[in-house]
């Protein structure tokens, strides 16, 4: 395994619109990007930009609030009413190799891999074998394909 950019961190809210507020005006954040919903992971998402002075994308903050009864952050937030950090997202040049190493080192891995907010291929990694930290692995978006929303 070589670590690869940090993409972005995964934050629990039970307000998106509250948290905008908070990066916002609290952090100065300059570039929040619109919400959407991802019904099929039961969560609305909004990415905000944090800025970074090489010129390059910078990590993310992925604001994430539950959509629906069974929504997968349901129960992270029963625990932590305030929201938090859920998880890190990390990149790899290639979702299947990556996924290999971590079988291969006996993690346990989340459900398939399948397509996530950024639209590409992602897999999720248990906490409890990830020293507590819920992780994603992303594939690196190809060149040139800028994702927005
Ligand atoms: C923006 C969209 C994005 C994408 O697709 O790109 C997403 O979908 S992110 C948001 C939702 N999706 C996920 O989180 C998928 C991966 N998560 C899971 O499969 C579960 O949440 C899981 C297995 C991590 C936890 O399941 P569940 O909440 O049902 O179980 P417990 O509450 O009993 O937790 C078990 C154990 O793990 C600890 N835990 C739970 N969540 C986290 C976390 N985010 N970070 C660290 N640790 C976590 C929890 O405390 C329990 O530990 P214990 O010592 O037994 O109390
Ligand atoms: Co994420």
């Amino acid at each position: 395994m070589k670590l690869g950019r940090l993409n972005h961190i995964g934050v629990a809210t039970p307000s998106i619109a509250d948290s905008i507020v908070h990066y916002r005006d609290t952090m100065g954040a300059t570039s929040i990007h619109k919400p959407f919903d991802l019904p099929e992971q039961g969560v609305k998402v909004c990415f905000v930009d944090t800025p970074t002075d090489s010129g390059m994308n910078g990590t993310q903050i992925e604001l994430i609030e539950p959509l629906g009864e069974m929504s997968a952050i349901n129960n992270f937030l029963e625990k932590n009413p305030l929201g938090g950090q859920h998880h890190v997202c990390f990149e790899v040049p290639d979702i299947e190799e990556a996924r290999a190493e971590f079988e291969v080192m006996g993690k346990r891995i989340l459900g398939p891999t399948r397509i996530g907010a950024h639209g590409t291929p992602i897999f999720f990694v248990h906490p409890k074998d990830m020293q507590g930290m819920l992780t994603e692995i992303m594939e690196t978006p190809k060149e040139g394909a800028h994702w927005s929303n």
